[in-house]
């Protein structure tokens, strides 16, 4: 290792005093000022990914649905996976050390590690459309440069486009070709033969009018347009040419406010959906006749991909194990409907996406949603081989026609991380096959009425939880607190946790009815 140059870059990248952060669930978030360090000392890190793992690794800088003065990094594993947590330890210990630490604390991850520091590193660096994301991919690029590794800058693209570059690559494009362009016609591809079948319908139930945040999926979509084949209406609003990222739009703001983003007029029946401000999430909503907004967040996506799935399944009459993963944000009636009437297995994990990716991975198909609209689905590599052969083998034309459908259906959804133009195109795609429209896909389950509040208290880590973070072990009292007031209400369930993303306690409440919901949870808080 050239410690003289990582001393000399460094100093260029000064940490403020006293500045701490963690490694969250999200990698680093904060004002961007704060930030550049952390930019350049991810950078390093990667370099050392890279030559443990011997793979490409991807360093993204976003802050996704934060305000645009924020900013964020995440790094990425070979597979497009999120970064392993051993190595988040590692995140958080080099971005709070001093200066002159530094060269201490990488020697001590190569040798805990056993990093080869002869073998090559290559890194993928991405970056969202915020004002900071530019300087601060720089800084990065010091980082990865000052230990001698090779990088290649995709700029603009969203999170899960730089995943999905990030596995194409590591799997020498098995995945598909590392490129933008690639994406967008690798997915393309997919959805066309995946609606080849879907009768054709008018305008309107062909039209998508979508709320991009102000964030880069706008530009994106703008740019896949071309390749889309024209079953597909879209119509792009904030597109971020006039206002400001994630300000008063996007998913994270439609799911908790439950209501319209600002610069999309809606029509009554017309479908719409939000992304957030990295395009790794998607919501989708309506406004019925009398002017009511519903929504169809996560878990109403996760229960239509799912239904299809086993449709198709049942045809192929073929036993491959699929489940759906949740956390304890996704509605009561979700999980009722899925277990129930579905009978499909429903895991809950905590909260974050890589909990619910590792979980999902134990299945032949596991459909995973958080209820903000960020998930995927993942095939296993036996059930991708099986339903690949059956799509080119089988002799019977009604199970092989099946077959063909999951196989876009792999094709078509970005398996290493949620997506929301994939998942878009994967539920445009079912709805179209389907005949389904908005009202009818809502209305497959009713949600329980919620309500989610962010409290700021003193040291939000006094709370700790267990139950993949549905019950709170500490402070003592508080849970049980909790379960008598939840007892009073009918249907009723009501959880805190600390977030791992913003310095907020998490309160969530559902009931019988939004009075119950919303009176649990300011009572809730008030408890914290
Ligand atoms: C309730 C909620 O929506 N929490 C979000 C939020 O995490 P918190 O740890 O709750 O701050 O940001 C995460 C990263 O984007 C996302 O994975 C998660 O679902
Ligand atoms: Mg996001």
């Amino acid at each position: 290792m050239d410690f003289e140059k990582v001393a000399k870059y460094s100093a260029l990248h000064p940490k403020p005093a006293g500045l701490t952060l963690q490694y969250g669930t999200a990698g680093f978030r904060s004002k961007a000022e704060h930030l550049d360090h952390i930019m350049y000392r991810m950078g390093l890190l990667a370099v050392l990914r890279s030559k443990k793992t011997k793979s490409t690794i991807g360093v993204m800088v976003t802050a996704s649905h934060n305000p645009e003065e924020d900013n964020g990094v995440k790094l990425v594993d070979p597979l497009g996976e999120m970064l392993i947590s051993a190595w988040e330890e590692y995140a958080t210990c080099l971005t709070n050390a001093e200066e002159q630490e530094i060269q201490n604390i990488l020697t001590e991850i190569c040798q805990k590690e056993a990093v080869n520091l002869h073998q090559d590193a290559s890194i993928f660096i991405g970056r969202d459309t915020r004002p900071s994301s530019e300087k601060l991919s720089q800084s990065v690029i010091d980082g990865v440069s000052s230990l001698g590794g090779q990088y290649h800058d995709y700029g603009l693209v969203t999170t899960p486009q730089l995943h999905y570059m990030v596995c194409c690559q590591n799997t020498q494009e098995h995945y598909g070709k590392a490129t933008v362009e690639g994406y967008y016609q690798k997915l393309s591809k997919a959805f066309g033969e995946l609606t080849k079948q879907a009768s054709s319908c008018g305008d309107d139930q062909r039209s998508l009018k979508i709320d991009c945040a102000n964030g880069i999926g706008a530009l994106k979509l703008k740019e896949m347009e071309r390749y889309l084949p024209k079953k597909l209406l879209i119509h792009v609003y904030n597109d971020g040419i006039k206002e400001k990222l994630n300000h008063l739009c996007g998913a994270d703001f439609v799911k908790v406010y439950q209501k319209p983003p600002l610069g999309l007029e809606i029509k009554p029946n017309e479908r719409c959906c939000s992304f957030d401000g990295d395009a790794d999430r998607i919501v989708y909503y309506y406004n019925d006749t009398a002017g009511h907004f519903h929504l169809l967040d996560g878990d109403k996506i996760a229960t239509l991909i799912s239904t299809f799935i086993k449709e198709l399944l049942t045809k192929i009459g073929k036993t491959l194990e699929m489940a759906v993963v949740q956390t304890a944000y996704a509605n009561g009636s979700s999980t009722r409907y899925l277990e129930e009437t579905m009978k499909v297995p429903v895991h809950c994990t905590k909260t974050g996406v890589k909990h619910l990716h590792h979980k999902a991975q134990e299945f032949d198909i596991g459909v995973y949603f958080e209820a903000n609209g960020h998930g995927t689905v993942l095939f296993s590599k036996a059930a991708e081989e099986k339903i690949r052969q059956l799509a080119k083998e089988e002799k019977d034309n009604q199970k092989r026609e099946a077959a063909k459908m999951l196989e876009n259906i792999i094709d078509l959804i970005n398996q290493t991380v949620g997506d929301a133009i994939s998942d878009m195109l994967v539920i445009e795609a079912i709805l179209a096959l389907k005949g389904l429209t908005v009202q009818q896909w809502d209305a497959i389950y009713e949600d329980l009425p919620n309500r989610q509040l962010k409290v700021k208290v003193a040291d939000r880590r006094v709370i700790d939880t267990t139950a993949a973070e549905t019950r709170a072990v500490t402070p003592p009292g508080l849970q049980e607190k909790i379960d008598e007031l939840v007892k009073k209400y009918r249907l009723s369930r009501a959880f805190v946790r600390p977030s791992g993303t913003e310095d907020v306690v998490r309160v969530y409440a559902e009931a019988d009815t939004q009075v119950s919901a919303e009176t649990i949870c300011p009572y809730s808080s008030c408890i914290v």
